[in-house]
């Protein structure tokens, strides 16, 4: 998947049905159109990634996931595996959001074993850093974010590193209804670029938080983001058509 132009990712979270599958993709495949130029992807939960596949199939939306096991195979039961998401036609998977880091006790080890897996099988990953309120408040934002890209940085190495999507998404601008302000967005991720220019790596950033179809133009056209995390503006095809319409218009 290439990552010169704007990407739009739809996080459905635990959300969705059959129906919606089939609803939304005739939505957003009818129009096409309107968002030709960004690249957009859809991450239904597990449970809906062969429909969503079957109904994408030959069009232009990719397919992605939210989760994967940090291991390959074998015993461990309820999990699912690189390969399995790559056979089903997952180009991308989301890897240490937020919600799995607070709620499913996922660490550093864990998401830079699951960023190794996904590369194995040539899934591109995208990891999620982002600060909390407190955080925030503190004056920590771009230390904590450093923080938990570096980690992930020195245990899978550069190379691989530099394949990677990062979407930066403050913790509490998630479903806030609140994003974070440009201002703030382009200090954080100007800094990011800056750093990982140092050690020569170049890599797309994404907005997440609380992105709707009316602030998408403004946050993805700014000049250190390639695109958008998005959450419960993607559970609904016509806001979401209109949100990536933006992106594309402001591309
Ligand atoms: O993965 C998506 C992010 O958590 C953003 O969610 P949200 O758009 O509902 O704030």
């Amino acid at each position: 998947m290439g990552v010169k132009s704007k990407i739009v990712i739809g996080n459905w979270k635990m959300n969705g049905s059959a129906e919606l599958v089939e609803s939304f993709t005739r939505t957003m495949l009818d129009n096409q159109a309107a968002y030709a130029g960004i690249r957009v992807v859809l991450c239904p939960p597990f449970t809906l990634l062969q429909a969503m596949a079957d109904a994408l199939e030959g069009g232009p939306i990719l397919l992605g996931a939210q989760n994967v096991s940090e291991f390959e195979q074998g015993a461990h039961t309820g999990e699912i595996s690189a390969p399995m998401l790559a056979s089903m036609g997952t180009k991308m998977v989301i890897i240490g959001h937020s919600e799995r880091r607070a709620s499913r006790g996922e660490n550093d080890r864990i998401i830079a074993a699951k960023v190794k897996q996904a590369l194995s099988v040539g899934m591109l990953p995208v990891l999620c850093v982002g600060e909390t309120a407190e955080e925030k408040a503190r004056g920590d934002s771009g230390a904590v974010v450093w923080q938990q890209l570096s980690v992930v940085l020195h245990a899978i190495g550069s190379e691989l590193f530099g394949q990677l999507i990062v979407a930066y998404e403050p913790i509490w601008a998630i479903g806030s209804g609140s994003t974070a302000s440009t201002d703030d967005i382009l200090t954080i991720t100007t800094a990011i670029h800056a750093k990982l220019a140092q050690l020569g790596i170049q890599l797309p950033l994404l907005y997440g938080g609380s992105v709707n179809a009316g602030n998408a133009a403004q946050i993805s056209s700014l000049p250190t983001i390639s695109g958008l995390l998005v959450g419960g503006a993607s559970l609904q095809a016509g806001q979401f058509l209109l949100l990536c319409s933006n992106t594309a218009k402001g591309a």
